[in-house]
């Protein structure tokens, strides 16, 4: 069959593969060819074991691949057929050098542009769909079309903003889709084909354009306002702990304002995953260097106070058991970022266990999809921490059972049966406030929960 548009896709990974896999579903006239250089990740898109969990990908994938959704590591025959080329590769804090700890690391980014270049005998559109700091696009559209082969390269910015465990539903329906772009004709252009793109389902007063700038600055500022809601509701609930206000009641009181709104106030041991403290710190890193130290610090502090919040988490255990945790066996419930992914990326459970190890305790990680991560993030310490599948396993003869980790499953387990194979004083740290404390109470738990104090 032949297609009128061929989009590829560069980078496979959380955002990549679901992305692509929803345009080609939802556009069968379009081709779409995800590529990347990771031979093992292609190789599990192309199999029945996707190389992440997401709700719902299975059926999607299902549905498209073979049929006009192709996964390859033929990165130059893709390149050059492609109309549209999407760059979705990891944008990670850079580790060394100037910026190091805060600007984003544009390597992968780089060489791709590179790559396209070298391959492309015609021009294109590169789309940057990974999160990039502003101004990423002047250097990109530098590099691309600073070649002697006449060519023209237009470049877009289309951020993507779905959230890891709902990436489906929001990919097919997305409160905004955002294509920045030059406002020349060629630029116009460009922008108009991918209008078209997202069209075939997004309903078109949904699909926003800006210019350039506007779009890469907007995916940061957005990250940076939803990580600063729960920073700010944390920070919140370690007052609420001292003053015997709950921070659950504040959280939905104030939420029914709407200019306030109700959505991400969930008081938590913090906020994870790869991106939130990655594009905070870029945001940091650009304030800086435009000569806005005041913003840097604003938006630094968003960052100080999750990590303070996490650290908090084994500071109350010592807190309430007696001072001491050496020795003592600690179930850690959860070691993904958030539930319904397998993801552990950035993940508190990290920092707790290593909190935990500090002390001397001895932590057994469960998690009903991410002990394969936790496994490899915990690799330096691996042999003081053990992993088991089974919860009520992990919980025997534990001292404390500590909640990172929002899953479902973790609210439906049979409590009493855990209590009675725990030593005791049983304690509960639920870290999410996603188990019935008072029922617990009952059972004989003791349970510290976050934002809710003891005073009357
Ligand atoms: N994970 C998420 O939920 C979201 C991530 N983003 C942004 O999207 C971008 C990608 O993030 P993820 O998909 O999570 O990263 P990821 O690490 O899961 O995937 C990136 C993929 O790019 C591949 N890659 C790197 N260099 C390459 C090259 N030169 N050629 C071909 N493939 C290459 C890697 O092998 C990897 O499979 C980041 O900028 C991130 O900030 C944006 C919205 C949501
Ligand atoms: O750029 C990205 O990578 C994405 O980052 C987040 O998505 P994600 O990190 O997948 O998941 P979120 O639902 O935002 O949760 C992030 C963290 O905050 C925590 N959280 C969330 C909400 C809340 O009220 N409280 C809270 O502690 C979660 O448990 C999790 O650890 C944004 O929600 C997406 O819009 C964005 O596209």
């Amino acid at each position: 069959m032949s297609f009128e548009t061929k989009i590829v896709c560069i980078g496979a990974g959380y955002v990549g593969g679901p992305t692509m896999t929803v345009i080609a579903d939802k556009c069968p006239d379009v081709k779409v060819t995800v590529v990347d250089i990771n031979q093992s990740r292609i190789d599990a898109w192309n199999s029945e074991n996707l190389p992440i969990f997401e709700p719902g990908l299975d059926d999607v994938v299902k549905r498209a691949r073979g049929r006009n959704l192709f996964f390859s590591t033929d990165i130059p025959a893709a390149i050059k057929e492609a109309d549209i080329i999407f760059v979705s590769v990891n944008t990670p804090t850079k580790t060394f050098g100037h910026g190091a700890g805060k600007a984003s690391d544009l390597q992968y980014w780089e060489k791709t542009a590179r790559n396209i270049l070298e391959i492309a005998d015609e021009g294109k559109i590169i789309v940057e769909k990974s999160t990039l700091p502003v101004r990423t696009a002047a250097a990109m559209e530098r590099i691309l079309n600073s070649n002697d082969k006449g060519l023209h390269f237009e470049v877009l910015s289309n951020p993507e903003f779905l959230a890891e465990g709902t990436a489906i539903n929001d990919l097919f329906e997305p409160d905004r889709v955002l294509i920045g772009s030059h406002q020349t004709e060629s630029g116009l252009a460009a922008c108009q084909k991918l209008v078209d793109v997202y069209a075939h389902w997004v309903p078109r007063d949904r699909i926003l354009t800006t210019n350039l700038w506007s779009s890469e600055l907007t995916k940061l500022t957005a990250n940076a306002f939803l990580a600063q809601r729960i920073s700010s509701i944390n920070s919140i609930s370690a007052l609420c702990e001292r003053t015997g206000a709950d921070v659950d009641e504040v959280a939905y009181v104030m939420g029914k304002d709407r200019r306030i709104g109700s959505k991400f106030l969930k008081a938590s041991i913090g906020f994870g995953g790869s991106c939130f403290k990655k594009d905070i710190l870029n945001l940091v890193y650009l304030c800086g260097y435009y000569g806005l130290p005041e913003v840097a610090a604003y938006w630094e502090s968003v960052v100080k106070i999750n990590e303070w919040q996490t650290h908090r988490v084994v500071d109350r255990m010592l807190e309430t058991m007696f001072n001491t945790i050496a020795g003592k066996k600690i179930a850690v419930f959860g070691f993904a970022f958030k539930a319904n992914t397998g993801d552990t990326r950035e993940s508190p459970a990290n920092l707790v266990v290593r909190d935990l190890l500090a002390e001397h305790a001895l932590p057994v990680v469960t998690d009903p999809k991410a002990i394969p991560d936790a496994k490899r993030d915990l690799k330096d310490v691996i042999e003081q921490v053990s992993f088991e599948e089974d919860p009520y396993k992990a919980a025997e003869d534990a001292h404390a059972v500590v909640v990172c980790t929002e899953w479902k499953c973790f609210a439906e387990l049979d409590w009493k049966r855990i209590y009675s194979s725990m030593a005791k004083p049983a304690f509960v740290f639920d870290g999410r406030n996603i188990l019935d404390a008072d029922a617990l109470r009952k059972i004989g738990f003791e349970v510290t929960s976050i934002g809710k104090g003891k005073a009357e």
